[in-house]
């Protein structure tokens, strides 16, 4: 059934179609079978302002069907032909730059200026997978059997399922479509009940720039149906590999039904990244580093600091520094001018926030700066913040004295919450950052080069900043180890194999 438009958006656009009800299958806008929408609410007012189709486990299969109609015609599409088509889109989605990042601040509530931020990295994946569609190659290989030749050719693996977390909606999106299209595949994307419109939007650009319908479905859900969809597609038979970023504890649900039919899977989970400031670091350099990297959309991203180590002889001056910069951000509607630190993007995230703060209160720690509540009304923000109404706002909340058995040095905080903890040597803060099950990123800063190439190999992450809180980028591979998943996001050859098969020739020669 063809989906109607019903919105009081809330914001100018000056392109009305980047903003469209519906989730997109087949290249048409259709609503649930069921007829059931779900409310999308702005985080940095708490008003609801669209709503949108609620699919459940019965609209998964004609997605599926429709994306494996499509791979039968794309995965033939030569190399150039799909680079030429990711290019069109990656030019639409620079020309929709504005727009969309309007829809990001009202979807996720990060500032205006983080959002834009977000559709430039954005557009860096499809930038780099135009180039990587055409460089993915087999090999011939020199066969020890007299009169034999092998040879390997790279296949498209067939339908992807994408899960797409709210956190960074447009990024996440294109770094996992555009890997998967420049290899032929197609794509069922499944985004998160926060934040549908941004990925319908970009799934309807690229329709527009060429790629045949069904080469990239959207379903949407409420956080009801989520499981239901989720489920659907990963035993769907027709899906061939399924991509998810989210938490670990999701993660293995979506490894285990996966499992069943020994689906390939790249898992992008939970981070609890250690950022760990030596002695002799520059204490400048690494206050703007852990400013951008913590405060980045309210703390709400997998990289994230999690546990910041100072060393004990420079604690006094680094936290000082800290609280003068941090006092400097503003509080408000990402649509505001002045706003600096949006909302927290879901209630659920600001709850858990408030208990890991109590905990930690509760267990020893000092609050330095902030409240660790939720900001109620104009009299409740630390100091000189603002602290607008509505919205699922907290000032920025830091602790000293955190200790490693309180709760936000084990557990993802993903809030504007940080937490300093002190250490004395090198062999003692390697072993407590590396003390956890999860392995995404870890930050160094020391002018040792020694140093910076001993905790490069001995601290156990996916991702190592060495005197930098930023490893993300399209050139580098982004994928954590131990609990923190598995499959390489981005970077030369390792993202795009992601979602290739490599076929072995063996060939016997009839005359040698
Ligand atoms: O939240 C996870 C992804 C953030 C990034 O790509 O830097």
């Amino acid at each position: 059934m063809p989906a109607q438009q019903q919105f009081s958006v809330p914001f100018e656009l000056s392109n009305k179609d980047h903003l469209h009800l519906g989730c997109l299958v087949d290249g048409q806008s259709e609503s649930a079978r069921s007829g059931q929408t779900f409310d999308i609410v702005d985080p940095g007012s708490g008003r609801t302002w669209a709503s949108y189709p609620d699919c459940d486990e019965s609209d998964v299969n004609a997605a599926v069907e429709s994306a494996h109609r499509a791979f039968l015609n794309f995965s033939k599409w030569t190399p150039r032909k799909r680079a030429q088509c990711l290019l069109r889109w990656h030019t639409l989605i620079v020309d929709a730059r504005e727009d969309l990042a309007r829809i990001l601040v009202h979807e996720t509530g990060k500032p205006l200026k983080e959002a834009l931020g977000e559709v430039d990295y954005a557009t860096t994946f499809t930038w780099w997978f135009v180039g990587e569609a055409e460089r993915a190659h087999g090999t011939t290989i020199q066969s020890a059997i007299a009169g034999r030749r092998s040879l390997t050719v790279k296949q498209p693996i067939g339908v992807v399922a994408a899960l797409i977390p709210w956190n960074f909606p447009i990024a996440l999106a294109l770094r996992k479509a555009s890997a998967a299209m420049a290899a032929g595949c197609t794509m069922v994307m499944k985004p998160s009940p926060e934040t549908p419109i941004s990925t319908i939007s970009l799934a309807r650009l690229a329709i527009q720039a060429g790629f045949p319908p069904g080469a990239l479905n959207v379903l949407t859900t409420s956080l009801k149906n989520t499981p239901a969809v989720a489920e659907g597609l990963c035993l769907h038979p027709l899906v061939k590999k399924v991509t998810f970023t989210g938490s670990t504890r999701v993660g293995k649900i979506i490894a285990s039904l996966c499992s069943r039919s020994l689906k390939k899977t790249t898992l992008e989970l939970g981070g609890n990244c250690p950022f760990i400031v030596f002695e002799d670091a520059d204490t400048e350099m690494a206050l703007d580093q852990l400013a951008a990297l913590k405060w980045r959309h309210a703390g709400q991203a997998c990289v994230s600091a999690n546990r910041v180590y100072v060393h004990r002889s420079i604690l006094e001056e680094f936290v000082q520094g800290l609280i003068r910069t941090t006092s400097l951000l503003r509080v408000g509607h990402g649509m505001e001018d002045q706003t600096t630190l949006g909302p927290v993007t879901t209630l659920a995230g600001l709850d858990k926030a408030e208990e890991l703060v109590k905990d930690a209160v509760g267990k020893g720690a000092k609050m330095l700066l902030g409240t660790g509540r939720r900001l109620a009304g104009p009299s409740d923000a630390a100091g000189s913040l603002e602290s607008p109404a509505g919205g699922f706002f907290m000032a920025p909340t830091i602790l000293t004295g955190v200790t490693d058995t309180m709760r936000m040095s084990q557990e993802e905080i993903f809030a504007p919450v940080l937490g300093i903890s002190v250490f004395d040597t090198e062999e003692e803060v390697t072993a407590r950052a590396n003390e956890t099950s999860m392995g995404l990123a870890s930050y160094v800063f020391t002018k040792d080069v020694n140093r910076l190439w001993r905790m490069f190999e001995n601290l156990e992450a996916g991702m190592i900043g060495l005197n930098t809180g930023n490893s993300s980028a399209a050139e580098a591979p982004f994928g954590g180890i131990k609990e923190s998943g598995c499959g390489k996001e981005s970077g030369k050859d390792v993202a795009i194999d992601e979602f290739l098969i490599t076929k072995t020739g063996t060939l016997t020669l009839t005359e040698s």
